[in-house]
């Protein structure tokens, strides 16, 4: 009797769903023209966006006591950062929900080193190839340091974690082993996993690169998230490259069980059968838009809706707090979903 009440309690240790997983792309968070630059505003925007994504707090109007956990020094900072324990061990608590996952894109950082030297078609006997490897990972390694920083600022209990050092490999590009265990006994201890796309081992190539997006696929078929955000430096998936003056942004895409999809909304473009048309960047090593839609289909196969829009905006708020619906005609970006 006593081990049926056992079983039919909840274990204590079991994890809470996860509430969302976001992607900040390098489009947004990076200058992609410029060789390994920030975009600090985008940046700063949506970790402060997370953070209030995260509250707990009713919105009372007073502000927020963030506890920022960068202690490091930063570069031209004169004075050492203040850390006041007391204080901090006296806090209640941090005063959010921190069960999210964020997984970053490489843009101008990683992308150019693994073009210049072939790492995304493999082969690791090429010295090139395995000088780029390295190349490729010091850079989007120092990319993920400088997110988990910007997001500690915010108060956010973020911890880094490169799928290479997590053991994650592929098979022809495809992902052969990518063991979450360690993602979810951080989620599960209170921090916020954030991972990047990555350089990794490839059963067939030698190595090839990992794109972000594929990331989070796996780990939305994983861990079931309420619902995925992809931000970017656009609005969301057009009918054509943006930069085309006359590109219709779709608003409503759905997905049937065979993982084909049509366009739903706006009416204007419904029945559309000649695809979207995408243009991707030449140091691009990972598909860039391709991508994102092809594995956005399959997380909205499986019932998880996902977003895709313009970091650093109001849509990109109400993404993140997951306060979107199809009838939301005034929030701008694409909503992929399940046509069931
Ligand atoms: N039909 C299209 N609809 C939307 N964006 C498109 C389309 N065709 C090309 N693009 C380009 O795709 C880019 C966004 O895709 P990209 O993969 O670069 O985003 P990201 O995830 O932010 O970056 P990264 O892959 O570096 O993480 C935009 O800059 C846009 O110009
Ligand atoms: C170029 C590297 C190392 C990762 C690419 O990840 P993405 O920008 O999410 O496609």
């Amino acid at each position: 009797m006593a081990e049926e009440a056992a079983q039919e309690q909840p274990s204590p240790t079991a994890p809470r769903p996860v509430r969302c997983i976001v992607k900040l792309g390098g489009a947004a968070i990076t200058n992609k023209g410029e060789l390994e630059s920030i975009n600090e505003d985008n940046l700063r925007s949506a970790c402060a966006q997370l953070r209030q994504a995260m509250s707990e707090s009713d919105g009372d109007g007073s502000p927020e006591k963030v506890l920022g956990m960068d202690w490091s020094k930063r570069q031209g900072d004169p004075a050492d950062p203040a850390v006041d324990a007391e204080l901090i061990a006296g806090m209640a608590g941090l005063g959010i929900d921190t069960n999210f996952i964020v997984v970053h894109g490489a843009g101008s950082f990683g992308h150019f080193q693994a073009s210049r030297s072939g790492v995304h078609k493999g082969g690791l006997c090429s010295t090139l190839v395995k000088a780029g490897f390295v190349a490729t990972r010091i850079s989007v390694t120092s990319l993920n340091q400088e997110i988990v920083r910007a997001l500690a600022r915010e108060g956010i209990p973020s911890v880094g974690m490169s799928p290479f050092a997590c053991g994650w490999s592929t098979k022809q590009r495809k992902l052969a082993s990518a063991n979450a265990s360690q993602i979810i006994q951080s989620l599960h201890a209170g921090f916020v996993p954030v991972l990047h796309g990555d350089a990794v081992l490839d059963e067939f190539l030698d190595c090839t690169i990992l794109s972000g997006d594929v990331i989070i696929r796996h780990l939305a078929q994983l861990l079931s998230p309420k619902y995925v955000v992809f931000l970017t430096d656009v609005h969301g998936v057009y009918d054509r490259p943006p930069t085309d003056p006359n590109a219709v942004l779709l608003r409503e895409i759905e997905v049937d069980d065979n993982g084909s999809w049509s366009i739903v909304k706006p009416a204007l473009l419904q029945g559309n059968n000649k695809g979207v048309e995408i243009s991707v960047a030449a140091h691009d090593t990972t598909g860039g838009m391709e991508t994102k839609i092809l594995e956005a289909a399959v997380i909205a196969r499986l019932g998880i809706d996902v977003y895709i829009t313009k970091a650093g905006t109001e849509h990109s708020m109400r993404a993140l707090k997951g306060d979107v619906s199809t009838d939301s005609e005034d929030w701008l970006g694409t909503i992929i979903r399940s046509s069931k």
